[in-house]
């Protein structure tokens, strides 16, 4: 029996970024959140403990800061960016991984007028994006993450099997809610970034909104169905929807009755509803994934 070393990779997770581009007085806010993880010839850190082959965490760190000086651009280009220099750069490096959460930042109005310098965080979903390259291609993700939407009506559950331990009651009138994180494959490593990204967050909030749903997993498929309808760059999409259960109040014992109107918001626990949707013909997803 012998003891080897198996899969392994390493980087700076979660270097929080923010970029001011400076347009004379008038101020745009790039607010990331990038993780970079390398993996390539590592045997000898791990075995002997010599660095040579080991572009330092804090090294990358730096990196992700440097690239970021004139202008980051889309999210899916600034990964790109990045994880080609990390392999090209370093011999010892074969796959470069860089991820990217962009946080939304709303221009306030102030004095009646759209502000030069001043913003709110604002709560549309996450923008996100995973690139990985392994010296020859790059695979590119897309996403959106915290998206919370709600449907007041249009929803029903019910059909489900009744055994020993269902209490659930059947319903033909809910609240729907979820956080949507929607991540979506594209077939190349070159699109109209912004305009797949937009069309997608736009086709996800039709599909929620616009499907009368008797499950949520049914709400899922619809949604994966639109983006894929609408961006012909993407053939994939991975779906992950908390049900956020809202729990109409028995007000019963107050004398008061409550038609769909009071309802308890419970956070834990939730459902939590996953799937894939694609094109039969997509091509292989590689590492895009792993
Ligand atoms: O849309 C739903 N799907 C389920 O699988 C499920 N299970 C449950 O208890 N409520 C719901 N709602």
């Amino acid at each position: 029996m012998a003891i080897v070393l198996g899969d392994n990779r390493y980087g700076k997770a979660e270097n929080r970024l923010v970029r001011v581009d400076r347009d004379g007085d008038e101020h745009r806010i790039t607010d990331l959140n990038v993780s970079v993880s390398l993996s390539g010839d590592m045997s000898d850190t791990h075995l002997t403990g010599a660095n040579d082959k080991v572009l330092a965490t804090d090294t990358q760190k730096n990196t992700v800061h440097a690239f970021a000086r004139d202008g980051i651009g889309e999210i899916e280009d600034y990964a790109l960016r990045l994880a080609r220099h990390f392999v090209t750069s370093q011999e010892s490096i074969q796959t470069a991984r860089v991820a990217v959460e962009s946080y939304p930042w709303q221009r306030l109005q102030v004095g009646g007028k759209p502000a030069h310098h001043s913003f709110a965080r604002s709560g549309g979903g996450n923008r996100t994006t995973t690139v990985t390259y392994d010296g020859e291609r790059a695979w590119v993700l897309g996403g959106v993450r915290d998206l919370t939407v709600l449907n007041s009506t249009g929803s029903e559950f019910w059909g489900f099997p009744r055994e020993e331990y269902t209490t659930l009651a059947e319903t033909k009138d809910r609240i729907l809610s979820t956080a949507v994180s929607a991540t979506w494959r594209f077939a190349a490593d070159e699109a109209d970034w912004a305009k797949a990204y937009d069309t997608a967050l736009a086709s996800l909030l039709d599909a929620f909104g616009g499907t009368y749903s008797y499950s949520l997993q049914q709400t899922l498929y619809a949604m994966g169905t639109r983006v894929l309808e609408t961006v012909p760059e993407i053939v994939e999409v991975r779906l992950s929807l908390p049900n956020k259960h809202n729990f109409l109040t028995d007000l019963s014992p107050f004398g008061l009755d409550n038609p769909g109107e009071v309802f308890h918001a419970a956070d834990r626990p939730y459902g939590l509803i996953e799937g894939t949707v694609l094109r039969d013909d997509a091509p292989p997803a590689g590492p895009a994934w792993n």
